[in-house]
């Protein structure tokens, strides 16, 4: 479980980014966070996963504060947190199954890593979560010679190799087509309760905001203006989020059918 209170960020002498955030995300519910270009969803990615350090406040995994660790208890903490990228972020001239086993990196030794020498179950699980997701054929292509779905499908295998007990994504359906962006949901939106994990997805596409997660938290200007479930997601909640300005993706909302969901 996740328990985030008061949490500021502020950058230098900036006004705070997030200005006392209050978020709390249990078992395998995903959760969108929206918010206009600058209200703060890729900061508050960055402050659980420590890519950043917060200004202050609290943010609990699992019951371990995570806000003021530093050295080796965050580089094991830190492991635990699955991360998707926007961009994938693979090594292209790897292979599949090695970009895979990247995700292992904070539980292997360096010589072992260096040495490509993997644990029989590390090699075991990426081939069933490959499978899982429809990559294991691909496991000795290089990563660049995949598709863009193909490669984000490399890129949740990773984090999921990490044995995480969260998985965040920033905005991992912005670089691909729509058909591949909500195969790419449904995927992580089946993983989070097959695997009782927790997902948390900053994304713009409001209509898949509403069609794959469960549960919106909308922010404006670093605070949490909306919480609560894509049926409580009206007009007025879209207006105040971003007020005035038009939601990206809003005009495909309808697109999106009830029975697709
Ligand atoms: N490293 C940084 N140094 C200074 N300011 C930063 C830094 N990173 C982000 N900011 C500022 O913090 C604010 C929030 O940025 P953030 O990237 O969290 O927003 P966002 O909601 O994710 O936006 P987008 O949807 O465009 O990615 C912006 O005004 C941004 O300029």
């Amino acid at each position: 479980m996740l328990e985030i209170s008061q949490l500021v960020k502020r950058y230098g002498h900036d006004d705070p980014v997030l200005k006392g955030l209050d978020l709390r995300v249990e078992g395998n519910s995903v959760v969108s966070i929206v918010g206009a270009s600058g209200a703060g969803k890729s900061t508050l990615l960055r402050c659980i996963n420590r890519l950043i350090e917060p200004t202050s406040g609290s943010i609990r995994l699992n019951g371990q504060e995570l806000s003021s660790l530093k050295g080796a208890p965050l580089r094991q903490a830190r492991r635990r947190i699955g991360m998707v990228f926007q961009g994938f972020n693979l090594i292209d001239r790897l292979t599949v199954m090695e970009n895979v086993l990247a995700g292992r990196l904070g539980y292997v030794g360096f010589f072992q890593a260096w040495r490509r020498r993997f644990p029989p179950e590390d090699i075991e699980r990426a081939f069933h979560l490959m499978e899982r997701v429809g990559i294991a054929q691909y496991a000795n292509k290089r990563a660049d010679e995949l598709s863009g779905g193909e490669r984000q499908r490399v890129g949740v295998v990773r984090a999921l190799m990490q044995e995480p007990d969260i998985l965040l994504a920033d905005e991992p359906t912005a670089s691909l087509d729509p058909v591949t962006s909500e195969q790419i949901m449904k995927l992580m939106r089946a993983l989070a309760s097959e695997l009782s994990l927790p997902v948390l997805i900053n994304i713009h596409n409001v209509a898949q905001a509403r069609a794959y997660t469960e549960r919106i938290v909308g922010l404006r200007h670093g605070r949490m203006i909306f919480d609560g479930t894509p049926e409580r997601f009206d007009a007025a909640a879209l207006e105040e989020i971003y007020g005035g300005i038009e939601a990206p993706d809003e005009t495909s909302a309808s697109t999106v059918a009830e029975g697709e969901r």
